[in-house]
């Protein structure tokens, strides 16, 4: 159980950009999501199915579901290559240097161990994906890439919602779009505060969200107290103009052992 916890900590750590003390050795954050290759299907007895076109298909590295794919739209893709280029600044003389912003990668999974828990079989934790990650059809499901932004405690989500998240006709799902805000939220405020889960997440929903658009997830702390994060955000249209969703969540900070009964 001790294991698991250090895993699920270092998995933390690698998504959150954060280095998280697991004790005595601090232990040094490396890549956990070796299953997650492009080449993965994450069974146990493994059938071999591309998931993109590679020079070298046998990648140990885990796809980052955050970089630009054939399904992302000029509009979508022009919000990343925005925010992208707030994550280096140019410095007089030529060069450049890190931004504000920075881009947080995403795979289909959190933890290589530490999935699905007790209730779950060896076999079936090996198969637990993330949520937002498990439709293999690029375009499909969510599209998102998270940018954050430290100095000013928030982030912001480039979000396009793909055909499977339809909910009334052309309009996305309210479940989707509430799964899209507590990810956001739930990964500022780890971002922020460490190891943390949904305590409450409170949504008003003002406007239909175009099935196939692209809408701006941001996110910002409100404030902290002892292990609450309060966190707001606001689902707006690509340029702006027009709010979608407003939501508040609470985030408490957990021991890890939390999520295994410790
Ligand atoms: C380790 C996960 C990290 C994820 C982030 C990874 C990084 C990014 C990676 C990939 C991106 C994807 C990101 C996805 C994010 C999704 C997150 C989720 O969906 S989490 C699943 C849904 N949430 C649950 O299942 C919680 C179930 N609830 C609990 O486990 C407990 O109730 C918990 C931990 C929330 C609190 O339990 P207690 O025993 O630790 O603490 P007590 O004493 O009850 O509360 C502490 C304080 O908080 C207040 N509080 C608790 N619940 C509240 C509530 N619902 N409303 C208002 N206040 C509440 C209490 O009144 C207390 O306040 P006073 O200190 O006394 O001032």
């Amino acid at each position: 159980m001790l294991r698991r916890g250090f895993q699920l900590v270092k998995g933390l750590g690698q998504i959150t950009g954060q280095k998280f003390s697991t004790g005595r050795n601090g232990i040094t954050i490396r890549p956990l999501l070796s299953t997650g290759t492009q080449w993965d299907t994450g069974s146990p007895f493994q059938t071999i199915r591309p998931l993109t076109m590679s020079p070298w298909p046998f990648s140990t590295q885990p796809r980052d579901y955050s970089l630009p794919n054939a399904s992302w739209s000029e509009e979508m893709k022009r919000l990343y290559d925005h925010y992208n280029a707030l994550c280096e600044v140019e410095v007089e003389g030529g060069g450049k240097r890190k931004g504000p912003w920075r881009r947080l990668p995403s795979y289909n999974r959190t933890i290589k161990y530490a999935t699905g828990g007790r209730c779950l079989s060896k076999v079936l934790q090996a198969k637990a994906r993330l949520f937002t990650r498990n439709i293999e059809e690029q375009g499909a499901g969510f599209e998102y890439v998270v940018f954050s932004n430290k100095q000013e405690k928030r982030c912001v989500c480039v979000f396009q919602a793909g055909h499977l998240l339809e909910g009334p006709p052309g309009h996305v799902h309210g479940g989707a779009i509430a799964t899209i805000i507590d990810s956001v939220t739930g990964t500022l405020a780890s971002y922020l505060s460490g190891p943390v889960m949904t305590a409450n997440l409170s949504i008003n929903y003002r406007s239909p969200i175009p099935l196939g658009s692209v809408v701006l997830v941001h996110s910002s702390l409100e404030r902290t107290e002892g292990r609450k994060t309060f966190v707001t955000c606001q689902v707006t249209s690509a340029d702006g103009s027009k709010l979608h969703t407003e939501a508040t969540g609470l985030f408490v900070s957990i021991n890890v052992g939390h999520l295994f009964g410790a």
